[in-house]
C-alpha cells in the first residue's frame, strides 16, 4: 500500500521478476500428482499438496499459479483449499495468480470480480485469469475493481491447446484476428499506467508458449501491449526457452513463463522440488537480460 492506494500489480510482479527471475510454477494437484505423492485423492490431498509446494517454493520463485479447476473438483472443501493456499502465499510474499478463466455478460462479472479480485476475499490472489470471449468490454467490472485492489488481470488471447485457434486465430471482416484485437485492447487498457511510468499494466494477456509463429502471423503486437504475458506450455508441454523467445521476441521482459507437472513431479522431497524449480529458472535467466538480484 502506498499513500496514493494499493501498489500496482504490474510493479508487484516486475519487483518478484528482477528479485527471483521470470518463472511462475503452476499449483496443479493433478489427482495422479496425489498419488505419486502419497496423498489422498479428496480436498484434504489437494490442500496439502499446495501448502507444501508454496512452503518449498517460498525464496526460490516469486510467482505461483494455482489452478482453480484442480481445487473446485472436490466442491465447498476444495474451495476452502484453494482459499487457504492463497492466504499461504499472501504469507511467504509469493505473488499469486489464480487460474481461474472467469468470464460472463458484465452484470455476473461483477459477481466474478468480487470473488476473485474483491478487496476482503478469501479467494482474491493478487491476479486472475479471464476469458475475453462474450467481448473484452464485458471484463471492464472485473478490470476496474483489480486496478482498485491493486491486482491483475490475465487475459486468454492465444492459448496453448491447439484448439483454441478455432476462436482466436478468426479474423473480422477488415481482416483483423480475434488474437491481436485483445491484444489491441489490453494495450489501450494498459496506456495510463504506463503513462503514469509503470514498468508494467495491470492487463497481461495469455500467450502460450507452444503457440510457435501465431502472434507475428496474427497481426499480434506484444511488444505493445504494455502488460505481463503469462506463458503456459514450458516443461510438460513441450516449450522451453527456444520457443518462449522465438514467440515473444521484443517483449522478453514482460514473459511470465508457467510451469506445473514439470516441475511438480519432483516432489513431494522439499528440497528435489525447490531444486526442480531452481533449475528451470536458471534455464531462463537470461530472458531478462541477465542475472536476477537473487543471483547476485
Ligand atoms: O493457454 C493456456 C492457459 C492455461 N494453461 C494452464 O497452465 C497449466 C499448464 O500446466 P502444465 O502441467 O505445465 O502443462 C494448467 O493449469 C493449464 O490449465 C495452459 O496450459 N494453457
Amino acid at each position: 500500500m502506498t499513500a496514493a492506494g494499493p501498489e500496482p500489480f504490474g510493479r508487484r510482479l516486475t519487483a518478484a521478476m528482477d528479485r527471483y527471475g521470470p518463472l511462475c510454477v503452476g499449483i496443479d494437484p493433478h489427482t495422479s500428482l496425489l498419488a505419486r505423492w502419497g496423498l489422498p485423492e479428496d480436498a484434504s490431498g489437494v490442500r496439502e499438496f499446495s501448502l507444501r509446494t508454496v512452503e518449498a517454493l517460498t525464496g526460490v520463485v516469486g510467482v505461483v499459479k494455482p489452478q482453480a479447476a484442480f481445487f473446485e473438483q472436490f466442491g465447498s472443501a476444495g474451495v476452502a483449499a484453494l482459499e487457504e493456499t492463497v492466504a499461504a502465499c499472501r504469507a511467504a510474499g509469493l505473488v499469486c495468480v489464480v487460474d481461474a478463466k472467469r468470464g460472463d455478460i458484465g452484470s455476473t462479472m461483477a459477481g466474478y470480480a468480487q470473488a476473485f479480485v474483491g478487496k476482503d476475499s478469501a479467494l482474491a490472489g493478487d491476479a486472475v485469469t479471464v476469458t475475453p470471449y462474450l467481448g473484452f468490454g464485458s471484463l471492464d467490472p472485473l478490470i476496474a475493481d483489480a486496478r482498485s485492489t491493486g491486482r491483475g488481470v490475465f487475459v486468454l488471447a492465444l492459448t496453448s491447446n491447439p484448439e483454441g485457434a478455432q476462436v482466436q486465430h478468426a479474423r473480422d471482416r477488415d481482416g483483423m484476428s480475434v488474437a491481436a484485437q485483445i491484444a489491441a485492447s489490453a494495450a489501450a487498457a494498459n496506456a495510463d499506467e504506463l503513462a503514469a511510468g509503470e514498468p508494467l499494466g495491470s492487463v497481461g494477456l495469455v500467450v502460450g508458449a507452444t503457440v510457435g509463429s501465431a502472434p507475428r502471423d496474427l497481426g499480434m503486437d506484444l511488444a505493445a501491449v504494455g502488460g505481463p504475458m503469462l506463458a503456459p506450455g514450458l516443461g510438460a508441454q513441450g516449450a522451453g526457452i527456444t520457443e518462449i523467445r522465438s514467440v515473444f521476441a521484443g517483449a522478453e521482459r514482460a514473459v511470465l513463463p508457467s510451469s506445473s507437472r514439470e516441475i511438480l513431479s519432483a516432489g513431494p522431497d522439499r528440497e528435489n522440488l525447490a531444486d526442480a524449480a531452481r533449475r528451470v529458472q536458471a534455464g531462463l535467466q537470461d530472458l531478462r537480460g541477465g542475472r536476477c538480484d537473487q543471483q547476485l
